[in-house]
């Protein structure tokens, strides 16, 4: 990728108000490496942190009339020509809204975006989203959550002509879980994240409504010989001098594994491997599925970002062993694996909240 030149042309603040605009927005996607992303970038002398890793404000305390304060509270108030600021908040990229707004108020910032092999993503989200929150005895396998969920997407969007479902609303956002799943003992705690597994990761199904965006590869991030140069990439785009990352790359990984330590801890890169290890293989017939119900999904994301992602349907460690699915003849089936505690739930309101995304 050639340099760009600088969102706001190098000039994003407003010094009579001590107000200065974002640059750029990773607007997701939870679990693909967006704190790593985050920090990595803010760790280059011309980009300052916003006041904290996910804002979120663009989807959940959106207010027209209120955008001034987010920049006041959200970002520093004076900055160097040249010097540029912005958030990473998982939960913009899945709401169609959030586009409209941001085009409304920062018509210039650059929006990135980290993607992962849909499987990872999910299994991922699985531990993180769902067995942090899930009492144990009520503890659902993937294979359950996965297997029932493609059903119900399968239908929504056989039932969209457009092959577009929003993930919020139409019949895969509005379906209870009851109704997904069967049984009504689901934890409610970040529902719109752990019922999402699949659907979060057909990536291309919500950045459709992006007009513009930058497509980082989770899977080039995630080793330190890789890493340091696709971030050179990311900040050519951004417009942003060139810059060695290698130092804060090889810190290690952020926010790596099921328990929340906070967005901003950093796993050296061998102990991430371990933490890595810890989790029981996914399964050959769980992966199968979300591969192939990804494979078009996938396809089109690569044309529309005109990047592809190396490794992707190829998981690290698979248990062959396992090749059939959760049965409907044992509905009662439970993990035998994981045993995640809970460390950090958002309240059971029904707004979704990604700040646990
Ligand atoms: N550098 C790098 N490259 C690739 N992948 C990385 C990297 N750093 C973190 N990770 C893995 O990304 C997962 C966390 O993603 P997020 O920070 O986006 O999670 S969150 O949605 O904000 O909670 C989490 O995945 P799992 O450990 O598989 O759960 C991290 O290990």
């Amino acid at each position: 990728i050639t340099c760009r030149d600088q969102p706001y042309r190098g000039r994003p603040c407003d010094d009579d108000h001590g107000r200065c605009k974002p640059s750029f927005l990773i607007i997701g996607v939870g679990k693909c490496g967006t704190s790593s992303l985050y920090y990595y970038l803010t760790d280059h002398p011309s980009v300052k942190a916003a006041a904290q890793k996910q804002i979120q404000w663009f989807d959940h305390q959106y207010s027209a009339s209120r955008f001034n304060a987010y920049l006041d509270r959200s970002f520093p108030h004076h900055m160097e020509p040249g010097e540029m600021t912005g958030e990473a908040s998982p939960g913009y990229a899945q709401y169609s809204e959030v586009p409209v707004r941001v085009a409304k108020h920062l018509p210039e910032t650059r929006v990135l975006v980290i993607v992962r092999d849909p499987a990872e993503r999910a299994y991922s989200a699985y531990h993180y989203n769902y067995l942090n929150v899930v009492r144990p005895n009520k503890k659902r396998t993937f294979e359950f959550l996965i297997e029932h969920e493609t059903r119900l997407l399968a239908k929504c969007l056989e039932n969209n002509s457009e092959n577009k479902i929003d993930l919020s609303r139409d019949c895969y956002g509005r379906t209870t879980a009851k109704d997904t799943y069967g049984v009504d003992d689901m934890p409610l705690a970040n529902q719109h994240l752990w019922r999402q597994l699949v659907g979060r990761s057909l990536y291309i199904l919500y950045l459709d409504w992006w007009p513009e965006f930058f497509m980082v590869c989770s899977e080039l991030l995630a080793a330190p010989e890789t890493a340091a140069d696709e971030m050179a990439t990311v900040a050519a785009y951004l417009g942003l001098p060139t810059f060695d990352f290698r130092p804060v790359v090889d810190k290690g990984k952020y926010n790596a594994g099921a328990k929340h330590l906070g967005y901003g801890k950093v796993t050296p890169w061998d102990q991430a491997e371990k933490l890595a290890d810890l989790r029981p293989p996914m399964t050959a017939a769980a992966r199968h599925l979300i591969d192939t119900f990804a494979h078009p999904h996938t396809t089109r994301l690569f044309e529309r970002a005109n990047r592809s992602c190396p490794k992707w349907g190829s998981s690290r460690r698979l248990d062959d062993a396992t090749t059939t699915l959760y049965s409907p003849e044992d509905p009662h089936a439970l993990s035998s694996s994981s045993s995640s505690s809970a460390t950090k739930n958002d309240d059971e309101g029904t707004l979704p909240r990604d700040l646990f995304s």
